[in-house]
């Protein structure tokens, strides 16, 4: 932390000394210290305080590093324990990526790798729980099997969300609990669930993943309204990206049981004790 308040110093007495225009019209290409500290000193301006510095970039961090993080554990995770599956997905990676560097042509046709974050998005959500604060009286409705009047939420009301059940709700899923990639290429009926209009692809049309508006709310990997996640194509595409590689290299499997792989949840759900694995280089 002291390191970080440091560089914050000395990123914004860089700032002083260039002008207001010529920051706005900054090239980060050709910029021989360009990071996302310079970016955000940059884009705030001076007088923005070193506090508010370090939690936009601790938010970058956390929003950013550690949600990718979990979505890779959690899919290798799924897939070494689900080898036919892993094959698959490395079918495609092989008709894909024959030769030289990824595109992102080729990225766009990793469409079974993209189902598989989804799918561990579905089982392990990062966060589990979206919290929110009321700041005016409101009601809620009660939902499938809710309260009819519905919920009479006061001001200053913390509510949590919890979207590890919701995901993993059987009045919305089939096997709820099984890692299925495959099932978010059929659309499902509402199945009578009173106010849900179902899964369908054809509500978004060429969306890159099957997204909250396809689910109908059932499915928030990246949280739904003005909120929603601010990078979530980036964090899909920087995941298949490497998963597509080891996968493309090795074959995974766990060392020891699955159960052994115990979970923690905070900000995202990530393993007790690390996620070991024997890896087998591809021939
Ligand atoms: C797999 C990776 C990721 C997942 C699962 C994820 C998930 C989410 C979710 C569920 C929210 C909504 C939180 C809420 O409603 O309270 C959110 C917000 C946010 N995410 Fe992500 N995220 C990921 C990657 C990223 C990346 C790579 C960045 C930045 C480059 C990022 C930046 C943000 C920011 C800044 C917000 C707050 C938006 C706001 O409140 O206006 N996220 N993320």
């Amino acid at each position: 932390m002291i390191a970080l308040m440091i560089l914050l110093k000395m990123q914004k007495k860089q700032d002083r000394e260039a002008d207001v225009e010529k920051l706005q019209q900054r090239d980060y290409s050709s910029l021989k210290d360009a990071s996302l500290l310079r970016f955000l000193v940059d884009m705030r301006g001076a007088d923005v305080d070193d506090r508010q510095l370090r939690d936009d970039l601790m938010t970058m961090l956390i929003a950013g590093h550690e949600t990718t993080a979990a979505v890779l554990t959690w899919s290798i995770f799924l897939l070494a324990q689900n080898p036919t599956k892993m094959r698959k997905a490395q079918a495609e990676i092989d008709s894909v990526l024959i030769d030289g560097a990824i595109t992102a042509e080729k990225l766009k046709k990793l469409e079974y790798i993209r189902l598989i974050i989804v799918e561990a998005l579905r089982l392990y959500p990062q966060p589990p729980l979206l919290i929110r604060r009321s700041l005016r009286p409101d009601k809620l409705p009660g939902g499938y099997n809710g309260a009819k009047e519905g919920y009479e939420i006061p001001a200053g009301t913390d509510i949590f969300l919890s979207i590890y059940n919701l995901h993993r709700s059987p009045y919305f899923w089939d096997s709820p609990n099984e890692f299925e990639p495959e099932r978010f290429t059929v659309p499902k009926k509402d199945e009578n669930i009173e106010g849900w209009a179902g899964f369908d692809p054809d509500r978004s049309p060429g969306a890159m993943y099957p997204n909250e508006i396809i689910a109908d709310f059932a499915f928030l990997p990246f949280g739904g309204g003005p909120r929603k996640c601010v990078g979530d194509q980036f964090a899909l595409l920087e995941s298949t990206v490497a998963l597509a590689l080891l996968l493309q290299k090795f074959d995974v499997e766990l060392r020891g049981s699955p159960d052994e792989v115990e979970m923690v949840t905070g900000a995202t759900i990530h393993t007790k004790n690390g996620l070991w694995c024997r890896l087998r280089k591809r021939t």
